[in-house]
C-alpha cells in the first residue's frame, strides 16, 4: 500500500483540495494577470459567458424548476439467474426450484442505497464491473422487476409510467440513425418530447441553443454514421447523446460515463455544464463517471463509491478523503482523490475492507433508509423551494408530449429520411440495374409460340419471388434493428407503439416498391409479355402486391422473433417452404401435404400473375411445328380432336391446375395475407415490449 501512495506522489500533478471552481471567477484570472496563458484564460472566460447565457435561453419555460426532483433508493438488491448451461428440459422441469434455491443465481448489486438532490451532481464511481450500470438502469427503471428488491422514489413516491418521463437517460452505448445528421437527430427528439405549447420554432431555437452549448454547432450537418459510413467522431457522438437529453428539460438526469471518450478539457467542459443545469434549473444529476480529473472530481456535490456489487462510501464528496483517512488511507495532498479512490478499489485486500468497513458502519441499518434521509433535502425546509412540492409526485397530466398525429408524421418522416439512403443507395440501385439488365437478356422478346411458354412462365415466377427474397430480407430486419432504439425513446415516453409501427408502414412502403418497379417495367416490354396497358398495370400491382405481402411476413417474423440471426433463418425457411408448394417447381404435391398450398401466399400471386398473363382472348400461341419440341414431349395442339394453329392462354392456366379459384378470390386471399400479417406484427411487437418491461 506504501508503495501505492509513494508512486501517486511522484506522478501526481493535481491537487487533492483544489479550490478550482467549475466556472472562471476573477481570483482565477487575477493569478494568471501578465502571464502567457492570459489569452486562453479569456477564451475560457469568452466560452463560460457564453455558456451562462445560453443555460439561461434554455432556463425559460423549464419545468424541471417547476418539478423538481428528489431521487432516493435504499435497500436494493438485484440477483440475475445464470442458467445458460442449463439443458432446455432441465429449466423446465427445475426453473423454480433451483432459482429460489439459489443455484443458478448471481447477485450484481446488494444493499444499496443513496440520494439525489435538486441542483447538486452525485457521481458514482467505482472499478469495472462493480455493479454502476446496473444502478443505473435500476433508477431508471430500465430492468424489469424479476429479480428487484428495495425502494426507489421520486420525491417520495414510486416512479410511474407518467412520472418517468421527466427522468432522462443517457445510456453509455450512443444509440442513433446513422444517416440522420447531428441536426436531424435533434430536432426529431425536439419535436416528440418538448412541451407541445411549445411552437415549431421555439424546439429548433432550443436545439441550435444546446448544439451551441455542446459545441455541436460546426458539425450539425454531418451525419451521425456507424461502421459502415464514416460519420461524426466518437467524442461529437458522446456530446449528441449528452444534448438529445439536456434538451427535453428532465428533472433527472441519469448519464453513464458522460465523458468517456473525451478530453480533459472537453470533459471538464461538459460536467461545467451539467452543473450548471443542476444549479440554475434545480436538476437532479446522477452520472457514472471513470477516472474523473480532479476539477471534475470538485464539480461533484455527493458521491458514491462501489465495488463488487457492494457500498463503500456514500456522502458528500467533500468528505471523501476524511472518510478514507480515518479507514487508514489517507490521500496525499498532491494527489487526485479520484485516481486514488480507484488505486483503493482496484486491490483486492484493501477493497473489500473498505465494504467490510462500510457494511460495519451501517450495520444499525442495513437498507440505508436512515443514511438516505440524513442526506436528502426533501423531508427538510428549504428555502428556495416550498415543501409541498418537494414531496408532490413528479407526473405529468399527459402521457406524449406530441400529439398521435404529430408522432405518425415525425416519425414517418425521421424513419423515411434515415431508410431512404439505405433502400435507394448506390449499391442496392446498381443491383437492380445489374438484375435488370441480365433478365432483359435472358427472357429478350421471348416469342408467342408453344416452345417458349415455359420461358414466358418462368420470367414471371423469377420477377416475383426475386424481390419476394429481397423484401424479406430488409424487412425481416426491420424490428430487430430498430429494437434498442425503440425501447429506448418508448422509456422516456417519447411516442406509442402504434404511431411508430404505423409510420414504418407508411415511410417503408415507397421505398419498398422503388426497385419492384424500377426492374419490372423494362422487363415487361423486353421480354414480350401481354403487350396491353391494361395487362401490364394489372402485372405491376400483382408484382407490388407480392412484395408488399413478403414484406408483412417479414414484418411478423421480426416482430415475434427480435434476433437478427433466428429471424433471418426462420424466414429463409418459410420463404423456400411457400415457394416449393407455390404451382412452379411442384404442380402435384404429394398426398398429406396438398394443404400446404393452400398457405403458400406465393402460390396465389403466382396464380394472379398468369392470369394477368394467360386469362385472355389475346393470349394466343403458335402452336410447335414438327421437330420443335424436344423428342417424345406431346403438343398440347396435337391433344384434343379438333386440329389448333394456337394455343389459348386460358387451356395453359387449366393445365397447370392454377385456376381453381378466379382471379378476384386470389386478388383478396393475397390482399388478406398481406394485412392479416400487419396485424399479427403489431400485436407480437406489442406483447414483446410487454414482456420487456416485465
Ligand atoms: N443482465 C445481465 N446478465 C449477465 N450479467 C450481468 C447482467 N447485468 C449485469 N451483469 C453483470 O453484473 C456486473 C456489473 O455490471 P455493470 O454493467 O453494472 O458494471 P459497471 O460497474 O457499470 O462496469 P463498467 O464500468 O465496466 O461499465 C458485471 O459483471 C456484469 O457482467
Amino acid at each position: 500500500m506504501e508503495q501505492i501512495k509513494n508512486d501517486q506522489i511522484v506522478t501526481a500533478t493535481d491537487s487533492c483540495s483544489s479550490s478550482m471552481s467549475p466556472t472562471i471567477n476573477e481570483k482565477t484570472l487575477k493569478k494568471f494577470e501578465g502571464s502567457d496563458d492570459i489569452n486562453d484564460l479569456s477564451i475560457q472566460i469568452e466560452r463560460s459567458a457564453k455558456r451562462t447565457e445560453l443555460i439561461q435561453s434554455t432556463e425559460k419555460g423549464s419545468t424541471s424548476a417547476k418539478n423538481p426532483a428528489y431521487v432516493e433508493w435504499y435497500g436494493i438488491n438485484y440477483s440475475i439467474s445464470e442458467d445458460h448451461n442449463v439443458s432446455w428440459w432441465n429449466k423446465i422441469k427445475n426453473s423454480d426450484s433451483k432459482l429460489e434455491s439459489g443455484k443458478h443465481v448471481r447477485k450484481i448489486i446488494e444493499n444499496i442505497h443513496g440520494c439525489a438532490n435538486p441542483g447538486e451532481v452525485l457521481a458514482i464511481i467505482g472499478p469495472s464491473g462493480c455493479g454502476k450500470t446496473t444502478l443505473l438502469n435500476l433508477l431508471g427503471d430500465h430492468v424489469g422487476s424479476k429479480g428487484v428488491q428495495g425502494t426507489i422514489t421520486l420525491n417520495g413516491h414510486k416512479i410511474t409510467k407518467n412520472s418517468k418521463r421527466f427522468v432522462a437517460y443517457c445510456t453509455q452505448d450512443d444509440i442513433f440513425f446513422s444517416h440522420l445528421t447531428v441536426k436531424e437527430t435533434l430536432s426529431y427528439t425536439a419535436r416528440l418530447r418538448l412541451p407541445r405549447e411549445m411552437s415549431r420554432r421555439d424546439k429548433l431555437k432550443q436545439v441550435e441553443n444546446t448544439m451551441a452549448l455542446l459545441n455541436l454547432t460546426k458539425c450539425a450537418n454531418t451525419i451521425i454514421g456507424d461502421h459502415i459510413t464514416r460519420g461524426v467522431s466518437g467524442g461529437e457522438r458522446k456530446r449528441v447523446n449528452i444534448a438529445s437529453e439536456l434538451l427535453t428539460d428532465p428533472s433527472v438526469i441519469l448519464l453513464d460515463e458522460p465523458t468517456s471518450g473525451l478530453d480533459s478539457s472537453l470533459a471538464l467542459e461538459i460536467t461545467t455544464i451539467l452543473k450548471e443545469f443542476a444549479v440554475k434549473q434545480k436538476k437532479t444529476i446522477i452520472m457514472v463517471i471513470h477516472q474523473p480529473s480532479s476539477q471534475v472530481f470538485e464539480s461533484f456535490d455527493k458521491l458514491m463509491l462501489m465495488a463488487d456489487g457492494h457500498m463503500v462510501y456514500f456522502g458528500e464528496r467533500a468528505g471523501v478523503v476524511d472518510y478514507l483517512a480515518d479507514q487508514g488511507y489517507k490521500c496525499h495532498p498532491n494527489f487526485n482523490p479520484a485516481d486514488y479512490i480507484l488505486e483503493l478499489l482496484n486491490d483486492n485486500t484493501i477493497k473489500q475492507k473498505l465494504i467490510n468497513a462500510y457494511t460495519h458502519k451501517t450495520r444499525d441499518d442495513p437498507t440505508g433508509k436512515q443514511i438516505v434521509e440524513k442526506y436528502s433535502r426533501r423531508t427538510r425546509a428549504d428555502n428556495q423551494l416550498n415543501n409541498t412540492i418537494l414531496n408532490a409526485p413528479v407526473t405529468s397530466e399527459r402521457r406524449w408530449e406530441a400529439t398521435f398525429l404529430q408522432q405518425l408524421s415525425i416519425l414517418t418522416e425521421r424513419t423515411f429520411k434515415q431508410n431512404i439512403k439505405i433502400s435507394l443507395s448506390k449499391v442496392n440501385i446498381s443491383h437492380t440495374i445489374v438484375l435488370t439488365i441480365y433478365c432483359i437478356l435472358i427472357w429478350l422478346q421471348i416469342p408467342f409460340s408453344e416452345t417458349s411458354i415455359n420461358d414466358r412462365i418462368g420470367s414471371m415466377f423469377f420477377g416475383s419471388v426475386v424481390w419476394s427474397f429481397y423484401v424479406l430480407s430488409e424487412s425481416v430486419l426491420s424490428f430487430p434493428l430498430d429494437l434498442v432504439m425503440l425501447s429506448k425513446e418508448r422509456q422516456s415516453r417519447s411516442y406509442r407503439l402504434l404511431s411508430y409501427y404505423l409510420s414504418k408502414q407508411i415511410a417503408e412502403l415507397p421505398l419498398v416498391l422503388f426497385n419492384p418497379t424500377l426492374f419490372t417495367i423494362p422487363v415487361y416490354w423486353a421480354s414480350n409479355l401481354l403487350p396491353d396497358f391494361g395487362r401490364f398495370v394489372a402485372y405491376l400491382v400483382v408484382t407490388l402486391l407480392n412484395a408488399l405481402t413478403t414484406q408483412s411476413f417479414g414484418y411478423l417474423f421480426g416482430a415475434t422473433i427480435l434476433n437478427v440471426q433466428k429471424s433471418i433463418i426462420v424466414s429463409l425457411v418459410f420463404m423456400l417452404v411457400s415457394m416449393l408448394a407455390g404451382g412452379f417447381y411442384v404442380r402435384h404435391l404429394p398426398t398429406g401435404l396438398t394443404w400446404l398450398k393452400y398457405f403458400s401466399y406465393v402460390r396465389y400471386s403466382y396464380s394472379l400473375l398468369l392470369q394477368t398473363q394467360f386469362d385472355s382472348p389475346k393470349a394466343q400461341f403458335r402452336c410447335a411445328r414438327p421437330g420443335e419440341l424436344p423428342a417424345g414431349e406431346l403438343s398440347m395442339c396435337d391433344t384434343g380432336d379438333v386440329p389448333m394453329s394456337s394455343i389459348p392462354g386460358i387451356s395453359i392456366i387449366e393445365n397447370l391446375g392454377l385456376n381453381e379459384i378466379p382471379w378476384y378470390a386470389n386478388l383478396i386471399v393475397l390482399l388478406g395475407f398481406c394485412i392479416v400479417m400487419r396485424v399479427l406484427a403489431y400485436y407480437s411487437l406489442r406483447k414483446n415490449s410487454r414482456r420487456n418491461k416485465e
